[in-house]
């Protein structure tokens, strides 16, 4: 759904499960500072939130959003993990590298998860400015890091259903 159309930050506290005992990597891209520092706030302080220990969170911080696939990539083959969140903000400039970026990162994150078989929770916001990202980062449009934290919980604790 439409960020503009929900804020996604709505969600009902009661499905998420606990993330006590579940280990989880951050890595964040330094790209658009202002903004990452925000969706890592989010996320860290939602894994806290639902009870994950902070012994239990490693994070990372790579030079920019094309870099979260090969930190993913080393965290995973070295962390016994259950899940990495991985947040950067990717804004649109004069060129087409954005597209580039945007389409490599998605591709590239999603390969490492099917990889690993893990968990890859893809926080990275793709927007045309600034201000679109600043409302997605505890803005009028709640913090795409928060949700990506509750995502990762939510995932880590999926694999008890196959059990
Ligand atoms: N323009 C943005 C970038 N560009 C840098 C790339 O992510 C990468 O670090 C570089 O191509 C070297 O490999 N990164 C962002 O995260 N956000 C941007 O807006
Ligand atoms: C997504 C980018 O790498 C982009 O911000 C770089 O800007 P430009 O396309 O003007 O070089």
């Amino acid at each position: 759904m439409a960020s503009h159309l929900k804020n996604l930050s709505d969600f009902s506290h009661t499905t998420v499960p606990s993330g006590k005992n579940y280990r989880f990597g951050i890595v964040v891209a330094s790209w658009n500072a202002e903004v990452t520092g925000a969706l890592y706030k989010g996320a860290y302080e939602s894994l806290l939130k639902y009870n994950v220990a902070e012994r239990d969170i490693i994070s990372i911080e790579v030079a920019g959003s094309f870099e979260l696939i090969a930190a993913a990539d080393q965290l995973l083959d070295n962390r016994d993990l259950d899940a990495v969140i991985c947040l950067g903000c990717v804004i649109q400039g004069e060129t087409r590298h954005f597209d580039f970026i945007c389409n490599a990162v998605a591709n590239g994150l999603a390969n490492v998860g099917l990889k690993h078989t893990k968990p890859v929770i893809f926080g990275v916001l793709t927007t045309d400015n600034q201000q679109q990202a600043m409302d997605r980062a505890g803005g009028k449009h709640g913090n795409k890091g928060t949700e990506a934290g509750i995502t990762a919980i939510k995932m880590a604790a999926l694999k008890l259903e196959f059990k």
